[in-house]
């Protein structure tokens, strides 16, 4: 992965030791507490463009030890929601366990099942390496998992292959799917805030939306997605989490009241 040293969630306190930019005051997850948040009638609904994939362009599903990533096209953007166009680069998951939750954004201090990142860059600079040093260089969609009474057909297509990419460095294929089905139905409803990587090298240059609405999947889904991936040395991939960090002042803006 990006970055020297390796490491895992395990050791999660040593990171700013190689990763100076973890012992930042602008780190994420944070825990959102409703009653802090700043109404900004500035914030529009989050619209996305291209996010219908051509079924038969095959996306690479792989697991790289820490999550399960998606590699998404360029091709698809945010069209509204940013002050500027951002491009997709990939999406992955957090979870826990069955013993317990793994997002990795609370709100006032409820974890949720699981969480949902899509990655994107600022195409205005030279490339993804330059956009993710550089502040408001990369967005990330965030959505909370939670269980509910029925599968999510969305999600079917991602988590029928985790079995194909069960030990670290497994790579797979999925056949080009409906990006958008993959977040809430309101994307009206969002905070938004300035924060970092939630992974070494944690850099502060993330400008997070994290969606009001949560996404539904069946309970089998969610433990699918908590009993199938294997990490280092064929341990359990699980609790891929960060533990929230300080605001250190930040505001937190809801497009919402
Ligand atoms: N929540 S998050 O967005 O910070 C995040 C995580 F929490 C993550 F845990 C991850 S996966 C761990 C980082 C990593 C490891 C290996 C490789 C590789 O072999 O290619 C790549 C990345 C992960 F990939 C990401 N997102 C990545 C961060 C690393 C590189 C920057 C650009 C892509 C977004
Ligand atoms: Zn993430």
């Amino acid at each position: 992965g990006p970055g020297h040293g390796h490491w895992s969630y395990a050791d999660k306190d040593e990171w700013q030791l190689a990763f100076p930019d973890c012992g930042g005051q602008m780190q994420s997850p944070i825990n959102i507490d409703t009653n802090s948040t700043i109404f900004s009638r500035e914030l529009q609904p989050v619209v996305l463009a291209g996010y219908n994939l051509d079924p038969s362009e095959p996306l690479s599903l792989m697991n790289n030890g820490h999550t399960v990533v998606l590699r998404l096209p360029g091709s698809l953007t945010i069209a509204s929601g940013y002050p500027q166009e951002y491009r997709a680069m990939q999406l992955h998951l957090h979870w826990g366990s069955p013993e317990g939750p793994g997002s990795e954004h609370t709100v006032d201090g409820r974890r949720y099942d699981g969480e949902i990142h899509m990655v994107y860059y600022n195409p205005s600079y030279d490339s993804v390496k330059v956009a993710m040093r550089q502040p408001g260089g990369l967005a990330v969609l965030a959505a909370f998992l939670q269980v509910g009474p029925e599968d999510n057909v969305h999600y079917q297509p991602l988590l029928e292959q985790l079995r194909e990419v069960q030990e670290e460095g497994k790579e797979t294929t999925v056949a080009g799917l409906n990006i958008e089905g993959l977040l809430p139905a309101n994307r009206g409803r969002y905070y938004r805030y300035s924060g970092s990587l939630t992974t070494p090298p944690c850099y502060q240059t993330v400008n997070w939306t994290v969606f009001n609405q949560t996404v539904l999947l069946s309970k089998d889904q969610i433990s699918l997605l908590e009993t199938t991936l294997q990490g280092d040395d064929d341990k359990d991939l699980q609790n891929n989490f960060r533990l929230t960090q300080s605001l250190h002042g930040r505001k937190v803006l809801a497009s919402f009241q």
